[in-house]
């Protein structure tokens, strides 16, 4: 298979909320076409048949997409055995939107019905889309949502023996990454995160001078190899409120953050020290800067999602292989019902398109 030819992988996890919706959503609308890259899905084959079914009886769609389904032995052990070439082989039909890879789920799908039996199945789609990005068989992991807590209640860890937490996470301990970063991009912003998914309290720990080290130097390396930004603008917030007041609401910006940041400043990097996160996001900063440093989940995604929920990307910097997401949960209330949009998933093909391509990336507009 030449390069221009490598597949996009969407992966549809948790059966039970809006993934597959979405999929189907593009596939009856031709867009998936759009892409001139094959386009591999992971799902349940019966599931799959039977949204399909339902977003017609919804008259969301107006007929049921035509897909080819691969009914291989397909798991996480081997996946990387010539895969390619058992599709390759088979007869395609032209007019198949996309190719299905069917991985079993253990217990019925009942749209917005979590149901922890399955959750093995979850896991499983990222198993196999790991492996498949690493050996060079996708051009691209495209994720769809899925539940973090019944990865959780249903016992499965990731690879250092901690409770699963996130995609992000999961990609960066299989690839053997120290350390990833995850950014979300729409037309207003970008915004990297220095943690992920962390509680609350367990933050201020988190925040120590090599993982700010980190991800900042992660970001200039991704602005400028995936956005063809040579000297990124990037705005740092504080932790604190204030940005610790000059210490006298919290003293990580003094004894951890600002020293960072001036190493990178005195090495000519267009970067500020650490700035309120109040004031930071507001319109006269985010117009002269290319990307935002925040410290945690919620200090800047609520910004970044009330400026383009539905039209934003979350992708993992700093990964050996390109991932790219949704910007939005499993969106339990809405499966089957033909109520989800899938403008968020076009935009995370098209990213992750684009960077298969290793042209510039234009950031999805709102
Ligand atoms: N990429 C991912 O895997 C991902 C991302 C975010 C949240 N999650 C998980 O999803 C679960 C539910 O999280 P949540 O309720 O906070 O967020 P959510 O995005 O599932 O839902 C938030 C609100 O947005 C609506 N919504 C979501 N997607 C939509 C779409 N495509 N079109 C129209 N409306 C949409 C929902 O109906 C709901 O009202 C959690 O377990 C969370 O961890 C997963
Ligand atoms: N914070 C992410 C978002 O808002 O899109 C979400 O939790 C998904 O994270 P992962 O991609 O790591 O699963």
């Amino acid at each position: 298979m030449t390069e221009e030819k490598r597949p996009l992988l969407i992966t549809t996890g948790e059966p039970a909320g809006i993934g597959m919706d979405v999929v189907l959503r593009l596939a009856t609308e031709s867009k998936l076409q759009d892409f001139a890259r094959p386009i591999w899905v992971t799902a349940d084959a019966k599931a799959m048949q039977t949204r399909a079914e339902e977003l017609v009886a919804a008259s969301v769609l107006k007929s049921i997409p035509s897909w080819h389904t691969i009914n291989t032995d397909i798991n996480a052990d081997n996946v990387d055995v010539n895969l390619v070439d058992q599709i390759s082989q088979q007869d395609i039909d032209a007019d198949s939107a996309f190719i299905l890879l069917d991985i079993p789920c253990a217990a019925p799908v009942v749209c917005g019905q979590i149901n922890i039996a399955n959750s093995a199945m979850v896991a499983q789609q990222l198993d196999i889309a790991h492996k498949l990005a690493i050996n060079n068989t996708v051009a691209a992991i495209v994720t769809g949502p899925l539940q973090k807590s019944a990865l959780i209640d249903a016992g499965i860890k990731l690879l250092d023996g901690t409770m699963f937490s996130g995609h992000t996470e999961f990609f960066m301990q299989q690839s053997g990454c120290e350390k990833v970063v995850m950014m979300l991009a729409n037309q207003a912003m970008k915004v990297a995160l220095v943690t992920t998914h962390l509680p609350l309290k367990d933050i201020p720990a988190a925040i120590t001078a090599e993982n700010v080290r980190q991800t900042v130097q992660i970001v200039i390396d991704d602005m400028r190899e995936k956005f063809g930004l040579a000297q990124p603008r990037i705005l740092v917030c504080g932790l604190n409120p204030h940005a610790g007041e000059g210490g006298h609401l919290g003293s990580e910006e003094i004894e951890i953050i600002n020293p960072v940041l001036q190493e990178f400043i005195d090495a000519g990097v267009n970067i500020s020290e650490a700035m309120p996160a109040d004031t930071l996001f507001t319109t006269r900063h985010l117009a002269n800067c290319d990307a935002v440093i925040a410290m945690y989940h919620d200090q800047g995604l609520p910004v970044l999602k009330s400026h383009g929920f539905g039209d934003t990307v979350n992708l993992t910097l700093g990964l050996p292989y390109i991932r790219t997401s949704v910007d939005h949960g499993t969106a339990l209330d809405l499966a089957g019902s033909g109520g989800a949009s899938a403008t968020s998933l076009y935009q995370a093909l098209n990213m992750a398109n684009e960077m298969a391509d290793k042209s510039l990336i234009d950031v999805p507009a709102v």
